[in-house]
């Protein structure tokens, strides 16, 4: 109203040059606009570009969390906008909206959220943003390394990074394990942004010439507790190793580390702690409804199947404690047709089946995944309904990430925990302190469906099945024998020959670490209530042992380099699934390189149990989920002795067997006779053991040794010497063996002559004969020819009998011995009617003479055959005597 009443004229009419000065001012006031406009078009890109990054600059500073609802209140680019938006993300979780912006200040951050709260992204978003400021460019190399604990978590991540940043022109890699290092090789220079796991990254850090990471500006750790146990722990600090020390770091995890340790080990910078629900009255999402049975060990395959049977239109996963069982349950399950489909991820599996697994059961609406805990961490399944414990995971931390596979970002879950009786107290007490709300159900008698006997018949006609379910069974237990928290996981209180029932099989297989244990006295075995706060995983551990693993570990591994290998990931990889034989036949190929991760897996393992039994060391009690892979790198299906436990010795119990154990020598001694070979020979010898003899005897009734060797060229000395020193001598037994050697050469030489001597004196006797032979033969033909000669008046045509050269020329190659011969028998014999001088001038040039002769000749035709041919030459020749 004011306005217009401004342009009024005195009479209450509209004044028209008040109005034409306001249009103007507002014309013009456009006009100038518009010119800027065209001069920032104007403006090069990359001036348009800095200037907009000094605007988000300037307003770093001014986030203010408490205002931020969409991802557009935020400074960012409008290619990370652009990008955001279409793949339909504008309202921001609380993690990204408080993370964000520290993250874009430059600061490190330690995020931690429920599960499904949308970690991924509080930390790509940065990420895109980093690089944006700096103008990244390809030449620029790396810029941000992103590592996560698999391979499938690191492909998602990749796949979230590809949506959202498909706008940039940031090249991003990403780098897993199970593909061709080489063809990575090629392309990681270019990368910018560079996805992966740790393994594969530090196998390029070693491998590939020209891949560094001095450029580096980021380094993002997602599920960072995983990171940074123990599990990975020589490989990051590897890695690490090889990192400018100026950088930003951001760690996100469901359950992160408070390690002081880990941190100072990525040497942060006044981090800043975002724990989103710290004060939630849950761990867990609010959506997720949780609940646990308890039942008997032998009850839980029909438990499981009951299950399934009931949930046939749901998307579920089930996490079990090792690979072997995923292996066998899953074919198991297959066969007994429960009216869904079946999928299983594992460690063991060919890259390539990983990834169709994983994009399966993505798509799949109604479906049933059994996995091990290589998909408990991270992995965004859309829409499953149900995450189903079947063994008790083995601490809380793992039981939060696995059952945060379902009820994802505003979704709704339920998940389901079996626990054994002798688990039920300590677990749901460790949940509880978790801020994790368990509640028991029980299961209803009338709905269980019993499949032993069905199990028992498939082993039955299937010998393979049956090796499984045995190979299941040890692993198991293992799984359960491994387990750290001995008050939640007590191998003893298992029903051993019951669950083998289950399971199918008819009777136990033989496990030798339980027998062991069996014998030994119990306290040794489980650990007094004082220490329980810090008890290890192996006790009984000492620095010796751990030594001596090392030590037996670094052979092996030196073995295995010597062989080409080089030791893969230590990444703790997926789970498994058999889908057809010839992908097994491969994994069993790779089960010795798996064999090597096992160990140091297991190394790590025992290092860590070794720092939570050294009270004050700062590391934190909850050290996550280290054994959550432990049984896929297992190595006993390949060996006939698959029932017992190699190594059994590495987790201390068969150690323990030494009564006093801690007055044991030196460990450094111990280590070293292991390793050498020569010290053991040395002490065999010292024995005095005397090898079995083998002697033969000749026809001429002499003994001949024929085992161990003789030695043939013993110097005296060297015999004298052995025996006064009483061991070996090196370079002494190397001269002998030289010696040997050369004796040897000498003995084969004369044996091949004797050979050669032999044949060619067979070849010369051959000769002789044979020219005997021919000299018989021409003496018939010369006697012929001359009568021929003779004959001049044509009575009869030699041409119609056969040509005496034609056989009589391959006789002339023979050796000059035989020409010889002949011309001395042709002497001998006389050639009669032959002068002197015709002898001479003719001599083999005559005989071809006459050959040619003969060939000019017109052979008569008779019109007879050949045998009537013949007898008219007999007979004739007949009447002519
Ligand atoms: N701002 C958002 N708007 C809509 N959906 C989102 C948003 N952020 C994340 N999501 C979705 O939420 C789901 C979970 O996200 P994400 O995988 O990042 O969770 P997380 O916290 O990393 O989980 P976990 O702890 O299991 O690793 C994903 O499907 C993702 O697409």
């Amino acid at each position: 109203m004011g306005k217009t009443a401004d342009c009024r004229g005195p009479e209450g009419r509209p004044d028209p040059v008040r109005s034409f000065n306001r249009w103007k001012k507002k014309h013009s006031h456009k006009q100038s606009q518009k010119k800027q406009l065209r001069k920032q078009l104007k403006k090069p890109e990359w001036q348009v570009e800095r200037e907009s990054i000094s605007r988000l600059l300037q307003n770093y500073e001014k986030i203010n969390v408490n205002e931020i609802t969409r991802f557009s209140d935020f400074p960012l680019s409008k290619k990370t906008l652009k990008g955001l938006q279409e793949a339909q993300y504008r309202l921001v979780t609380e993690i990204q909206k408080q993370t964000i912006g520290l993250a874009l200040q430059g600061k490190d951050v330690l995020g931690a959220a429920k599960t499904g709260s949308g970690k991924t992204l509080a930390f790509l978003v940065p990420v895109l943003e980093a690089l944006y400021r700096l103008q990244w460019t390809s030449t620029d190399g790396l810029g941000v390394l992103i590592i996560s604990p698999t391979r499938e978590l690191a492909y998602q991540t990749f796949e979230v990074l590809r949506k959202v940043g498909k706008n940039h022109d940031f090249s991003a890699g990403l780098i897993i394990g199970g593909k061709d290092l080489k063809h990575e090789a090629e392309r990681i220079n270019n990368i910018n942004i560079l996805v992966c796991t740790p393994g594969r990254l530090l196998q390029h850090m070693d491998e590939t010439i020209c891949f560094h990471a001095t450029n580096l500006q980021m380094l993002v750790l997602d599920e960072a507790d995983r990171i940074l146990d123990m599990g990975f722990a020589d490989t990051m600090n590897a890695i690490i190793e090889n990192l400018p020390k100026k950088r930003q770091t951001l760690l996100f995890s469901a359950t992160q580390t408070k390690s002081v340790k880990d941190l100072a080990r990525l040497s942060l910078k006044n981090p800043e702690y975002v724990w989103v629900h710290e004060k939630a009255k849950y761990s867990t999402p609010a959506t997720l409804e949780q609940n646990y049975i308890v039942c008997e060990l032998q009850q839980k395959i029909s438990v499981l199947y009951s299950f399934l049977r009931s949930h046939l239109k749901k998307k579920s996963i089930v996490f079990f404690s090792s690979c072997k069982e995923v292996q066998y349950l899953y074919r198991v399950f297959c066969r007994l047709r429960p009216g869904i489909s079946i999928l299983a991820l594992h460690g063991r599996q060919q890259q390539m089946r990983r990834m169709e697994v994983y994009n399966e059961f993505v798509r799949k609406k109604a479906a049933v995944l059994f996995a091990t805990d290589i998909a408990a961490r991270g992995l965004d399944f859309p829409a499953v309904n149900w995450v189903l414990q079947f063994d008790c995971p083995e601490d809380a931390n793992t039981y939060i990430h696995r059952a945060g596979r379902t009820a994802r970002y505003k979704e709704d879950g339920e998940a389901l925990l079996i626990l054994l009786p002798s688990e039920e107290k300590g677990m749901v007490q460790q949940l509880l302190q978790k801020k994790v709300p368990v509640k028991e159900i029980r299961i209803n008698p009338e709905k269980l469906i019993d499949v032993q006997k069905k199990l028992e018949s498939f082993l039955a006609q299937d010998q393979d099945l049956k090796e499984r379910a045995q190979r299941c069974f040890v692993s198991y237990i293992r799984s359960v024998y491994l387990m750290k928290d001995k008050e939640i996981f007590d191998v003893s209180k298992l029903p051993i020959p019951e669950y083998a029932l289950s399971l199918g099989l008819a009777v136990a297989p033989r496990v030798r670490f339980l027998q062991k244990m069996q014998k030994q006295p119990p306290k040794e075995l489980v650990v007094s209530q004082d220490d329980k706060g810090i008890e290890p995983r192996a006790p009984s551990l000492t620095n010796d042992e751990v030594e001596e693993f090392r030590a037996y570990f670094n052979e092996k591994m030196s073995i295995l380099q010597k062989g080409g290998k080089r030791p893969e990931e230590t990444e703790y990889t997926l789970a498994k699934e058999i889908s057809d034989e010839e992908e097994e036949e491969k994994e069993d190929e790779e089960e010795e390189k798996e064999d090597e991760e096992e160990m140091e897996e297991k190394l790590a393992k025992a290092k860590e149990s070794q720092l939570q039994s050294v009270p004050g060391t700062g590391e934190s009690k909850e050290a996550p989920g280290q054994f959550l892979d432990r049984d896929e790198d297992e190595d006993d299906g390949h060996d006939a002795s698959f029932f017992t436990v190699k190594r059994h010795n590495v987790f201390g119990l068969d150690l323990k067997e030494n009564k006093t154990p801690q007055k044991k020598e030196p460990s450094k001694s111990s280590v070293k006779k292991k390793l050498t070979k020569v010290a053991e020979a040395k002490k065999v010898m010292k024995r005095n053991f005397k090898v079995n003899k083998k002697i033969m005897f000749t026809e001429e009734g002499e003994s001949v040794q024929q085992w161990p060797q003789m030695q043939k060229s013993v110097s005296k000395d060297a015999e004298e010497e052995e025996d006064s020193t009483g061991g070996i001598n090196l370079d002494k037994a190397k001269e002998r063996l030289q010696e040997e050697d050369k004796y040897d050469k000498e003995e084969y030489r004369k044996k091949i002559r004797a050979k050669h001597r032999e044949k060619r004196l067979k070849e010369r006797e051959a000769r002789r004969e044979a020219s005997k032979r021919q000299a018989k033969a021409r003496d018939e033909e010369e006697a012929f020819l001359d009568w021929s000669d003779d004959d001049d008046d044509g009575g009869f045509d030699p041409s119609t009998l056969p040509d005496p050269d034609k056989s009589r020329g391959s006789e002339e190659s023979d050796s000059e011995d035989t020409e010889n011969k002949i011309s001395d028998t042709k002497k001998k014999q006389g050639m009669r009617k032959r002068n002197n001088s015709e002898m001479e001038d003719v001599g083999p040039t005559s005989r071809n003479g006459k050959k040619a002769k003969w060939e000019t000749l017109e052979p008569l035709d008779t019109g007879l055959s050949l045998a009537e041919d013949e007898e008219l030459v007999l007979h004739l020749l007949k009447s002519q005597s």
